[in-house]
C-alpha cells in the first residue's frame, strides 16, 4: 500500500429498495487510544464534515462480555441527547472494524488540561463542575448511571464546553431503586459501596466521581491516589485522605468535598443539593464557558475578580492544621508592600503555622486600588503580589522560609523550554512550555505559531509614532496568509519540527508534544520579544513581562518584574520560586550572583539602545551573534545551529556544549568569572527603544548589588 495516500474507510450502506450506497471517510489524524479503541479523525469525503472516530477491533471482540459491553455502549449512548454529553453520530462496521462515529472535541480531556496547568482556579472548576452536574442530572433522569466519570473522559469542545464522552461502563436501570452489582470503574474514581460490592450501587457512584474530580481540579491529584491500586482500594474503603497543606481551598470547596465523599452512599448529597452548596453560591458568578486561553494559562486576577469580586473565603487550612487560622495581619492589611503571610512561633516541623486568610488580601487589593494585583494565584495559593513578612527574629527566620517554599509560589505560566540558535543564518527558533514555537528573525520580526499548527502570529515592527516603534501583529492561518511571508512561515516549520524532534528525556509537558495539539487560542500567544546571548548565559525577554536568564552550568532564573518573583532553578534542576526581596535576602549566593548577572545584562541592554541604538548589535547585521565568547554560537558563515533547553525540564542539551565544562566551574566555584560588564549578542531591533515598561525588570534589580 502506498503509506503517502489517504486512508478511506467505506460504509456500505443498505437502503430499503436494496441498494448499496457508499459513504467515505478519509482517515486522518491520531487522536488518541483506550482500553479497546483507538481514535481518529474521520473526514465525511462528501460533506467534509469531520468527527471523531472509534475504532475498535472485531478481532478484539471475540469474548462475548467484549461484544455485549461495545454493544452496551453503542445503546445508551446514541439514545442520550445533552448538550454536555459527546453526541453520537453513528457507527457502522466492515470487515476488520466497529467504527462509532462522536461529535470530535477539539480541545481534548480534563485529563489533559490539569496535566498542562497543574491545579484549576476554583471559579474554572465551579464552571467546568456546573457542566458536569448538567449532564450527569440529565442521566439521572433518565435511569443512566455513567459510572466511569473521570477527568480523562470529559472533553471539551471548540467552545470550551464540557463533553462527557465514553459509555462503555454505563447502565440504564430498570427502575429507581435498582441496585448494580458489577465491580467496574477506574481505581481512582471508583465509589467505596462498589468495592464493596455486595448491598450494589446506583446514582451516588457518579456523586462520588464528581467528588472526586472536584478535588482533583482543585488540588492537582486525586484524593485517593497511590502507586499501587490495592492500597488505593483500601484508602478508598477506610476513606483515607486530606487536604494538602501546600494547596491553599476555599472553605466551600473543602465542605463541599468533604461532604461528597462519604463513605455511606445514603449521606451523600443529591446532584440538587450539590449545586446548591455553599461552594457554588458565595456571592459571585460562575461563567458559562471560559476562554480557550486557559487551557494553557491560568485565569488573570482580573478575570477573577469579575466574576468573583469579593474573593473565596479561605479560613483554614488542610486536615491537621488548626481549623481557624486568624488573620495575624495588623488592622490595616496593607503596609508599603507588605502583607499576607506569618509565622506564629512555627514549630520545626512547620505544623503550627497561621496564615493571614488570602481573602482579606484580595479584598484589601481591590479595595485599595489593586495594590496587591494578585494574592491568589490560578490554583488559589497565595502567590504573585503576596508578600511574605520580615521575620522578627533569626529563629523566625527558619520557619518563615520554610512557609515560603511550602507556600509553592509558582512561577511563571509560560518560559522557553527549548531553543535553536541559527542566527547565522535566519534567527533564534525556540519552543516555549506550553508547546507554541516561535522564531525570532534576524530581520527582528518574530512570528509564532500556536500549538495547533494552525494559526500563527506574525510580528513587525513598525512606527506608531514619530518617536516609537512597536511590534504590530498579523494572525494568519496556515492555509491563508501573504506571499511573502512564505519562507518564514517554512522555517518556522523546520525550527517547529526540529524542536519538537530534538526531544531528550520525557518531561511531564513532554508528553503533550505527542499528543493532539490545542487549538488556537483567543488571546495571541506569549513570545520572545528580544534574546541576547552573552559569554556565560541566554537571555530572553517574553511578552509576559517575563525575563528569563538561562545560564550554561543549567542554571536558570526567571524573574517576573510585575510581581517580584524569582524562580531560581539549581544545577540539579530544583526549582524554587520565591518574592525577589526574599531572593535577595537569602543565603544562596548562586542565585544572588546569577541575579547581578541578570541585573548587568539589563542595564547593558539598556544602555546600548539608550546611547547609541546603532551600537546594538543586531540579529540582522551579526550573522554569526558570537560576542561572548564562550557561550558564543558555533558557526557564523557555516550555518551551524545550537539547541538548548531549559534545565527544569531536565533536558539541558548543547546550547553549549563545547565550553560547558569551562562555564560550569565558573558558575560553580566561589568566583563566578563573570564579567563586569556584559557583552553579548542580542535579538532585539538595532532601531529599538526600550521604553519604560521595558525598564521594569531591570528597576526591580535595583536593589541588587
Ligand atoms: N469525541 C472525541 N473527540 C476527541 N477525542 C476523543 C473523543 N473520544 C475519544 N477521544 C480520544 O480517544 C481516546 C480513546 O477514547 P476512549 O477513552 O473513549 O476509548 P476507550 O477504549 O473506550 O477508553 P477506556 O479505556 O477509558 O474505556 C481518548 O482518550 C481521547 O483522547
Amino acid at each position: 500500500m502506498d503509506a503517502t495516500q489517504p486512508t478511506i474507510v467505506e460504509e456500505k450502506i443498505v437502503k430499503y429498495n436494496g441498494e448499496v450506497q457508499v459513504r467515505k471517510y478519509q482517515k486522518g489524524k491520531f487522536l488518541g487510544k483506550g482500553g479497546f479503541a483507538k481514535c481518529y479523525e474521520f473526514q465525511n469525503q462528501e460533506t467534509k464534515a469531520i468527527q471523531a472516530a472509534k475504532v475498535v477491533e472485531k478481532a478484539s471482540l471475540t469474548k462475548s462480555r467484549a461484544k455485549q459491553k461495545l454493544m452496551s455502549e453503542i445503546k445508551i449512548h446514541r439514545s442520550v441527547h445533552h448538550q454536555h454529553v459527546v453526541k453520537f453520530e453513528h457507527f457502522f462496521e466492515d470487515a476488520e472494524n466497529v467504527y462509532i462515529l462522536l461529535e470530535l472535541c477539539h480541545n481534548q480531556s480534563l485529563n489533559e488540561l490539569l496535566r498542562r496547568r497543574k491545579r484549576l482556579h476554583e471559579l474554572e472548576v465551579q464552571c467546568y463542575a456546573l457542566q458536569i452536574i448538567s449532564a450527569l442530572k440529565y442521566l439521572h433522569s433518565h435511569r443512566i448511571i455513567h459510572r466511569d466519570l473521570k477527568l480523562g473522559n470529559l472533553f471539551l469542545n471548540d467552545k470550551m464546553e464540557i463533553k462527557l464522552g465514553d459509555f462503555g461502563l454505563a447502565t440504564k436501570l430498570d427502575f429507581d431503586g435498582e441496585k448494580k452489582r458489577t465491580i467496574c470503574g477506574t481505581p481512582n474514581y471508583i465509589a467505596p459501596e462498589v468495592l464493596e460490592g455486595k448491598a450494589g450501587h446506583s446514582y451516588e457512584v457518579d456523586i462520588w466521581s464528581l467528588g472526586v474530580i472536584i478535588y482533583t481540579l482543585i488540588i492537582g491529584k486525586p484524593p485517593f491516589e497511590t502507586s499501587d491500586v490495592k492500597t488505593t482500594y483500601s484508602k478508598i474503603r477506610k476513606n483515607l485522605y486530606e487536604f494538602p497543606q501546600h494547596v491553599i481551598i476555599s472553605d466551600g470547596a473543602r465542605d463541599l468535598i468533604t461532604k461528597i465523599l462519604i463513605g455511606d452512599p445514603k449521606m451523600r448529597p443529591n446532584l440538587d443539593e450539590i449545586i446548591a452548596h455553599e461552594f457554588f453560591n458565595n456571592g459571585g458568578t460562575i461563567p458559562k464557558t471560559l476562554p480557550q486561553s486557559f487551557l494553557a494559562c491560568p485565569p488573570s486576577a482580573q478575570y477573577i475578580r469579575q466574576y468573583m469580586p469579593q474573593g473565596f473565603n479561605f479560613t483554614s487550612q488542610a486536615k491537621g492544621l488548626p481549623q481557624r487560622l486568624e488573620s495575624t495581619a495588623p488592622a490595616n492589611p496593607i503596609q508599603g508592600n507588605r502583607a499576607g503571610v506569618q509565622t506564629a512561633g512555627g514549630t520545626s516541623q512547620g505544623t503550627n503555622r497561621q496564615y493571614q486568610t488570602a481573602q482579606n488580601n484580595v479584598m484589601a487589593a481591590t479595595d485599595r486600588g489593586g495594590v496587591f494585583k494578585r494574592n491568589l494565584d490560578s490554583q488559589g495559593a497565595l502567590t504573585k503580589d503576596t508578600q511574605i513578612n520580615k521575620p522578627t527574629s533569626p529563629s523566625d527566620k527558619g520557619s518563615t522560609q520554610r512557609i515560603m517554599k511550602d507556600q509553592s509560589l509558582t512561577g511563571p505560566s509560560c518560559w522557553v523550554k527549548k531553543w535553536v540558535d541559527y542566527s547565522s543564518k535566519y534567527g533564534l527558533g525556540y519552543l516555549l512550555s506550553n508547546q507554541a514555537t516561535g522564531v525570532f528573525f534576524n530581520d527582528s520580526t518574530k512570528i509564532i505559531i500556536d500549538p495547533n499548527g494552525h494559526t500563527f502570529y506574525y510580528y513587525e515592527r513598525k512606527a506608531v509614532s514619530t518617536s516609537e516603534k512597536q511590534d504590530v501583529m498579523q494572525t494568519y492561518n496556515l492555509t491563508d496568509y501573504p506571499k511573502d511571508l512564505q519562507k518564514k512561515v517554512t522555517l518556522l516549520q523546520h525550527f517547529r519540527s526540529y524542536l519538537e524532534n530534538n526531544k531528550e528525556q520525557p518531561s511531564p509537558t513532554d508528553d503533550l508534544l505527542s499528543q493532539k495539539k490545542l487549538p488556537a487560542s483567543q488571546e495571541p500567544p506569549v513570545y520572545v520579544k528580544k534574546w541576547m546571548r552573552t559569554k556565560h548565559a541566554i537571555m530572553f525577554r517574553l511578552s509576559n513581562k517575563i525575563v528569563q536568564v538561562n545560564f550554561q552550568d543549567h542554571t536558570e532564573i526567571l524573574l517576573n518584574s510585575e510581581s517580584r518573583l524569582v524562580t531560581y532553578v539549581n544545577k540539579k534542576g530544583e526549582r524554587q520560586t520565591l518574592p525577589l526581596n526574599h531572593a535577595l535576602e537569602s543565603n544562596n549566593a548562586e542565585m544572588t550572583k546569577r541575579l547581578k548577572y541578570t541585573k548587568d545584562i539589563l542595564t547593558h541592554m539598556l544602555n546600548n539602545n539608550n546611547n547609541n541604538n546603532n551600537k546594538m548589535t543586531t540579529a540582522s547585521s551579526n550573522a554569526g551573534l558570537s560576542m561572548g565568547g564562550t557561550g558564543s554560537v558555533a558557526g557564523g558563515t557555516n550555518g551551524a545551529s545550537q539547541i538548548g533547553a531549559s534545565s527544569r525540564m531536565g533536558t539541558i542539551t548543547t546550547a553549549v556544549s563545547s565550553k560547558r565544562s569551562a562555564a560550569g566551574t565558573g558558575m560553580g566555584g566561589v568566583d563566578t568569572g563573570m564579567p563586569q560588564s556584559v557583552t553579548g549578542r542580542t535579538g532585539s531591533s538595532s532601531n529599538v527603544n526600550l521604553l519604560s515598561s521595558d525598564r521594569r525588570p531591570l528597576n526591580v534589580l535595583n536593589q541588587v548589588q
